[in-house]
């Protein structure tokens, strides 16, 4: 065969054109292989620099709840700014869009080919508080690893993810790979309070920073068991704080606690009072789950045959799940049930009471002021706006038959949105490809519970596809005691990054 062959029509269905096409398409197809081998080797030969990079993210107690921690918050912001600055990341500390001072929300980004996709990666590296005294086993801000989980607050929630998004990057600019598309990073560090400011900043930098975005990619979320998963709809949260105090006669009268020894019995205690339209008669919700707001239930987006079928095939084990969990009996036996209620139906819980007493001992002690904390989950086609009136009037209502002297303040402090994806689009088949890759099997098709506030104001704001891909495991304990992430999902997650940004880049416009 001569080795510059040519091609024409008298020749075109001979044996060596054929021979010469296969080997084109055989090497079209197997280039991205062979450099994915690379990729992988070089994510596993730098593991322990990435839980290097991950114990001293995990050392700083970035807590966004307490303001106390804001300086420890605006550290880990710096931290991250600088690790983005260190790879020529084009990185900006953009304001969030109100006049409140919180911190800045880190962008950064890497490539603007005009000809290549752009992918905007959002994360978080505030995390809820912990410490030892709450029954951890080990030093919350102290990574432990113990048979290769990597127990630390915020391990998971978002810190190892955040980082294995970053490592991809890096590995491709390591090894000289050039990025299969553009990559944007939008990573703030409110989130756990309900990424506040961060809607008015989506709105503000709309036609700048988002203009030329084609998917967002959240990876804040987990997989439902062993297998990969992808996730297309997340619950939202109304979360409320429904303040009880006592009266004073004058504005500058006593508001002090009183000794229940030597006041008990002669005034209307707040406390009492809090539980009583909490708790009596069931007033929030039933021991069934139902929800006993008015108004509540019937906004719940009616379940359909096929999200039932779906459900039915999803690979979940409901006795695993209930033994994991530490329970004697659940609430739904079903799995279909099961995961109904922890997807697609709204549920209350109640957080906790301020200004209670809740040390060890015995204090004798009526509180002046009490603030319960509660959430409801958000789920289509709940608004929250309307939630916010409901739960305000049962709760006045209910107070109101009390005839109690001590006054009630109900506020909604977090009024964020559920999320839903149709999975049927092309950024999911990216993302099946690239689990495919990596762990060679189907991802599980899931729903989220929890929250991600800024999910649907991406959606309604940029108008841009979401997709959420998972790398925590089932059972990293997210906002519990020993939160932890294991080596195998964050190094195998970094992979499955890599894999990804290839894959999106291959879907047709
Ligand atoms: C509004 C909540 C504080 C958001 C929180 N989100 C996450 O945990 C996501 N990692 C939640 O409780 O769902």
């Amino acid at each position: 065969m001569e080795f510059f062959y040519q091609i024409d029509e008298t020749n075109l269905f001979s044996p060596q054109v054929w021979f010469i096409l296969s080997i084109f398409l055989f090497l079209v197809q197997h280039v991205h292989s062979f450099q994915f081998e690379e990729l992988k080797k070089y994510i596993d030969s730098h593991q322990e620099e990435y839980v290097e990079t991950l114990r001293e993210w995990v050392a700083v107690e970035s807590v966004s709840t307490d303001v106390q921690r804001r300086p420890d918050l605006e550290r880990m912001m710096d931290m991250t700014a600088e690790k983005l600055r260190d790879m020529q990341g084009t990185v900006e500390l953009l304001p969030d869009g109100t006049t409140i001072p919180l911190p800045k929300v880190v962008t950064a980004q890497f490539g603007s080919d005009p000809s290549k996709h752009t992918v905007c990666i959002y994360g978080h590296v505030d995390v809820q508080p912990a410490s030892k005294e709450d029954g951890w086993a080990t030093e919350p801000y102290n990574l432990t690893d113990i048979n290769g989980n990597l127990y630390g607050r915020g391990a998971s929630d978002n810190k190892a993810p955040v980082l294995a998004w970053i490592h991809t990057v890096e590995v491709y600019q390591k090894l000289n790979m050039e990025l299969p598309v553009n990559v944007k990073f939008i990573i703030e560090g409110m989130e756990e309070t309900g990424s506040n400011g961060l809607e008015a900043m989506v709105s503000a930098h709309k036609d700048s920073f988002f203009s030329d975005v084609d998917w967002i990619v959240i990876s804040d979320c987990g997989w439902l068991s062993r297998r990969p998963a992808l996730t297309y709809g997340t619950r939202g949260n109304c979360y409320f704080y429904a303040e009880v105090r006592r009266t004073r006669v004058q504005v500058e009268g006593p508001k002090e606690d009183l000794h229940s020894g030597v006041h008990g019995g002669t005034v209307v205690e707040p406390m009492t009072d809090l539980i009583g339209i909490l708790g009596k008669y069931y007033t929030l919700i039933s021991p069934s789950g139902e929800i006993l707001i008015p108004g509540i239930e019937a906004a719940v987006a009616p379940m359909t045959d096929t999200e039932r079928e779906t459900y039915q095939s999803i690979e979940f084990n409901t006795e695993d799940y209930r033994r994991k969990i530490g329970v004697d009996r659940l609430m739904y036996s079903s799995k279909v049930d099961l995961l109904a209620h922890r997807w697609r139906q709204p549920t209350v819980s109640i957080h906790g009471i301020e200004g209670a007493f809740s040390d060890p001992g015995s204090k004798t002690v009526i509180p002046a002021r009490v603030v319960a904390k509660f959430s409801i989950r958000q789920v289509p086609n709940m608004d929250p706006k309307e939630v916010e009136k409901q739960v305000k009037e049962h709760l006045e209502a209910a107070f109101a038959k009390r005839g109690t002297p001590n006054k009630l303040k109900v506020t909604m402090v977090i009024g964020a949105k559920p999320w839903l994806a149709d999975p049927q689009q092309p950024l999911y088949e990216a993302g099946k490809a690239a689990v495919q890759r990596v762990f060679n099997v189907e991802p599980n098709l899931i729903r989220e519970g929890g929250t991600i506030p800024i999910a649907r104001t991406f959606q309604d704001v940029t108008g841009k596809p979401i997709i959420m891909l998972p790398i925590g495991g089932f059972d990293d304990g997210l906002h519990s005691q020993n939160e932890k992430m294991s080596r195998y999902n964050y190094i195998e997650g970094t992979k499955l990054f890599a894999a990804f940004l290839h894959e999106a880049s291959q879907i047709k416009n």
